[in-house]
């Protein structure tokens, strides 16, 4: 059968997140998170579950450096906790957090793998959550004093930098919907955080250049690609709306140094001005070194009067699988997604920094997972990535969400996304067929047609 191939360079990765995987939530020194606090607080998450032990990886991160090894992964997209590092998010640095990230770093190092390091991965010390979070504009410079402490110790070993991982999910799903931590519903709230998150990348990234380090800088979005449902004008507009919504707020301001009008005018009528200072429009510019997209599905809508200020609802469709996260499979929207950015917004080097699929994965009587719908899944959204790049996208790398089974946030540990089985009772790690078949993908670079 013949194969696609990958561009020489072509980076492949797999991606956790810290309060996901580390466990050992109050380990030497480690302060509260938002998140240590909300799992704990009764009915957020299901079933109960929380962070305190995950995948136990604080302890058990050379075990798991080894089988990253053992896949060939090129590179491991990974989160630093910031009350590991600053309990009080601010202030005195807890050394015991720095030196478990050093050990995981040099580990990396020996393997052979790219370390690829998220700084906020949705786990804000609760300590400035309790001055306000990112409601309040001082989180900003407190981001940049933990972006600074982390440059100065590790901008010597790590070559690629992400500041924030989902900054629409850590505003609208904390602050608007309340699913995720902090677990507020105040949409204009979400708006205000959505504006500090970006002024806060843009501020640590200005801060990573001014060190004169090696290495690149970005911001990680989730993305998806809009449809409507049909051709009429209104279900267009509505389309356009949620586009605007699930990603131009954070697009725009980016690359275009403006929000979106229309729906800007729409939040401006409902909920009044943000705090936005003169200047911040210019610092959101502040330019970066590449774009991470986390990818998963598309926004399939169509108008409805009935459905909120955006008149939009999301429409499912029996043309296509879904995932355990009731997600629609749909590779076809990361290919119209990458169009999309090289040619209505960015140039930059493009990174896929999380794609990939949860499914109830079962360990078999043979001790074996057969996860076929996993590898189908990132099989046809590798060949659409590979489309992409033929056309001309300089998509640089893939990072497949995730490495290994973890806590999915809301959902707890009900939802499996690893390429690597974990046991919660035993921590006992499995390589499930699909790990099997990504390390052949990363040995040939290159996928069968
Ligand atoms: N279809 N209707 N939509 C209408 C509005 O939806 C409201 C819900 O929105 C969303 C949007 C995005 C997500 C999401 C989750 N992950 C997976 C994590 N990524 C980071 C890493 O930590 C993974 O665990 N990525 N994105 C969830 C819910």
């Amino acid at each position: 059968m013949s194969k696609l191939y990958f561009p020489e360079d072509f980076v492949w990765g797999a991606a956790t997140a810290s309060y996901q995987i580390e466990g050992a939530y109050q380990k030497d020194g480690k302060g509260e998170s938002i998140w240590d606090k909300f799992s704990h607080t009764s009915g957020k998450v299901l079933n109960g579950d929380t962070g305190d032990i995950a995948c136990d990886h604080y302890h058990r991160y050379k075990e798991d450096v080894q089988l990253m090894k053992k896949l060939g992964l090129n590179s491991y997209r990974f989160s630093t906790s910031w009350p590991r590092i600053l309990p009080q998010g601010t202030g005195k640095v807890n050394q015991k957090g720095l030196d478990f990230y050093k050990r995981l770093v040099d580990e990396l190092l020996e393997a052979g793998i790219e370390p690829a390091i998220t700084l906020y991965h949705w786990d804000l010390p609760q300590a400035l959550q309790d001055k306000g979070g990112w409601g309040n504009r001082d989180t900003i410079n407190y981001f940049v004093e933990y972006s600074q402490i982390m440059f100065e110790h590790f901008g010597n070993l790590v070559s690629r930098w992400i500041t924030h991982n989902e900054p629409w999910v850590v505003a609208f799903l904390g602050n608007s919907t309340g699913e995720h931590a902090p677990g507020f519903k105040d949409h204009k709230l979400a708006l205000q955080v959505a504006h500090n998150l970006l002024v806060s990348h843009c501020l640590a990234a200005r801060g990573f250049r001014e060190l004169g380090l090696e290495g690149e800088i970005g911001i990680t979005l989730n993305l998806n690609s809009v449809y409507p449902l049909t051709d009429s004008k209104e279900d267009q507009q509505a389309a356009e709306l949620v586009n605007d919504y699930n990603n131009d707020w954070f697009l725009d301001p980016l690359f275009k140094g403006k929000y979106p009008d229309k729906l800007a005018q729409i939040y401006r009528e409902e909920y009044g001005e943000l705090d936005i200072k003169a200047g911040d429009m210019e610092i959101i510019q502040e330019p970066t070194d590449f774009l991470g997209i986390n990818y998963y599905s598309r926004a399939l809508v169509k108008h409805n009067s009935e459905a909120g200020l955006l008149q939009a609802e999301y429409m499912r469709t029996e043309e296509s699988g879904y995932t355990a996260m009731d997600w629609e499979i749909y590779p076809k929207g990361l290919y119209d997604l990458l169009m999309n950015l090289y040619q209505n917004h960015t140039k930059l080097d493009l990174y896929i920094t999380e794609n990939g699929a949860a499914f109830d994965d079962q360990v078999a009587a043979d001790g074996k997972v057969y996860d076929q719908r996993r590898k189908d899944y990132l099989k046809a959204h590798f060949i659409k990535a590979h489309q992409a790049i033929e056309a001309g996208v300089p998509l640089k790398g893939y990072y497949v969400w995730s490495l290994m089974d973890n806590f999915e946030w809301a959902f707890g540990y009900d939802r499996r996304f690893g390429i690597i089985h974990v046991n919660y009772d035993t921590c006992e790690r499995t390589l499930k067929e699909s790990a099997h078949w990504y390390k052949e993908v990363i040995t040939n670079n290159g996928v069968d047609k």
